[in-house]
């Protein structure tokens, strides 16, 4: 996969080189770009903003440098562009899951009060665009966004992830315990500050242990994401009671 991330800030984008996405970076697995939106600007001041037509408060973002950015970098080649916007979608792990499975993602990483809305429609004559939000609260642009998406979306390509992690047993997962939030992990020592670890991980019977960890995790979600267990049917969140 190759993904390219347009900002006014790419050195926001350090952490891109640091642990497994930073090795599937080095070993050939992964193609991560990161532009200056300045670099498609051509006065003095690599000027990228101006004031909203129509008046209101802050600055929008000129479409000309955004233009000629995406113009160079998408290159005719085909790519789906991503833009962060407190207005768009939310953003789950289905996506993270849809959008793994794209040769090329461009992000656009916008600031101020937004991007000139032209950028997109013209975007969007010559490839796929999409609006999405990571959340209902309020950031000062995409650039948090998009390395959230980035990490959704490159831990699932096959090689990123090591031999110790796992992306099949992740909360939220289509997969595994599907719609629950995961539940408490324990490491040695088996006796912390007078805390033990639950006797069943220490018994050896699978089956209990499995059991031990999906009624944790039902407890878990129903006190903390009790959204979710809304959308879980009756036989899951009975099915502990009929387990022996
Ligand atoms: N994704 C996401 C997301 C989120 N969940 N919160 N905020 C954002 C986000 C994404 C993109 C931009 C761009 Cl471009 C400018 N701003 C600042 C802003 C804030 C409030 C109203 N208008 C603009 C962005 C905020």
């Amino acid at each position: 996969m190759r993904i390219d991330i347009i900002s006014i800030f790419p050195d926001y984008f350090a952490p891109l080189d640091l642990s497994l996405i930073g090795r599937a970076r080095a070993s050939g697995l992964l193609d991560v770009r990161v532009h200056d939106l300045r670099s498609w600007t051509h006065d003095r001041h690599n000027t990228v903003d101006d004031t909203p037509y129509g008046g209101g408060p802050g600055m929008v973002m000129k479409p000309e440098p955004w233009g000629e950015a995406l113009d160079e970098v998408v290159a005719g080649a085909p790519a789906r562009l991503i833009l962060p916007t407190p207005s768009g979608r939310p953003f789950r792990q289905a996506d993270a899951e849809r959008l793994a499975g794209e040769e090329r993602l461009v992000f656009g990483c916008g600031r101020y009060e937004g991007i000139d809305s032209r950028v997109a429609a013209d975007a969007a004559l010559r490839m796929p665009v999409e609006e999405v939000s990571i959340g209902d609260y309020v950031l000062n642009g995409g650039e948090s966004a998009t390395l959230v998406m980035v990490e959704a979306i490159t831990r699932l390509l096959p090689g990123v992830l090591g031999n110790t992690e796992s992306a099949v047993q992740d909360s939220f997962a289509s997969g595994g315990m599907e719609n629950l939030v995961e539940g408490p992990v324990y490491t040695k020592p088996v006796m912390w500050r007078d805390q033990e670890v639950p006797p069943v991980l220490l018994s050896g019977n699978h089956g209990a242990v499995d059991r031990w960890r999906r009624d944790q995790a039902l407890r878990k979600t129903a006190r903390n994401r009790p959204d979710l267990v809304g959308a879980m049917p009756e036989e899951a969140l009975d099915r502990r009671d009929r387990e022996v």
